[in-house]
């Protein structure tokens, strides 16, 4: 299928500038509506449906959980990681693409950060059985992610029927943001302590694409820390493969 560029170069550099970075320099967090359009954002989701249908999925992991926690309890998604590169992947590495160059604009006006590299891609489903992921902060203890960037594949979703809302709770703001998990949005937001969020039970199948940009420098020293630091398995920071 031919995969139609939605998005000029003037168009992505005007979304960074007049958009993401404004917002993520006053809220912390932007999403944008439309970002690859009806066919390319389905060319998406057929190549993530293809994954779940063929078992690729499993148990998300967890960075370090007490013993006797259940992981279901805490996180329910099934998740897949990819390059991009793979067969099968072809429309999710155009994806990727398109926003490591969304980033790479925003990069340079995000204060003195260098944002470099990032992880590879985390597709994830909540199978729709009630499964959420309970408050949390992606990156809590300076393991060098700097932006989560989350792009959702629902369509037709009814969050009274379907819930799966994605809840920020920006600290030290007075409100909440709950942002739906809709068909080719993007979001972006600070993945350190800013940006507590949760998601809360999904009911029907949801599926998400994220990846988290690091800066390079906090990233280089989280790797020496967790080098010389001998920590016992479970009570490490994890952090996605890059
Ligand atoms: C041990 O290695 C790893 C590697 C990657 C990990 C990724 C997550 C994670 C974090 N946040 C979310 C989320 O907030 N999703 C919001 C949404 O879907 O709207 C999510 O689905 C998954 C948790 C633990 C990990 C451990
Ligand atoms: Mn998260």
């Amino acid at each position: 299928m031919p995969i139609i560029e939605q998005l000029s170069h003037t168009d992505l550099e005007r979304l960074a500038l007049d958009r993401v970075v404004p917002a993520l320099l006053t809220h912390g967090f932007y999403f944008v509506d439309g970002l690859l359009g009806e066919v390319a954002g389905g060319a998406v989701l057929d190549e993530v449906k293809q994954m779940h249908g063929s078992g690729a999925l499993h148990d998300g992991r967890l960075a370090g959980s007490a013993p006797g926690v259940h992981r279901r309890s805490i996180r329910g998604d099934k998740t897949a990681w990819v390059s991009g590169s793979e067969r099968g992947c072809e429309a999710i590495g155009f994806l990727l693409n398109l926003i490591d160059r969304l980033i790479s604009v925003c990069a340079g006006r995000l204060g003195n950060k260098v944002i470099r590299e990032r992880s590879q891609a985390m597709v994830a489903c909540y199978p729709g059985n009630g499964a959420g992921y309970v408050k949390h902060v992606d990156n809590p203890n300076s393991d060098g992610r700097r932006l989560t960037c989350i792009y959702y594949l629902n369509k037709n979703w009814n969050v009274k029927e379907h819930g799966g809302v994605l809840r920020i709770f920006p600290e030290g703001k007075g409100y909440v943001a709950d942002i739906k998990p809709l068909f080719d949005r993007l979001l972006v937001f600070w993945s350190d302590r800013r940006n507590p969020h949760e998601v809360q039970p999904s009911f029907s199948t949801r599926y998400a694409i994220t990846v988290w940009y690091f800066d390079s420098e906090e990233r280089a020293e989280a790797k020496r820390r967790f080098k010389t630091v001998t920590a016992p398995a479970h009570s490490r920071t994890a952090a996605p493969p890059d």
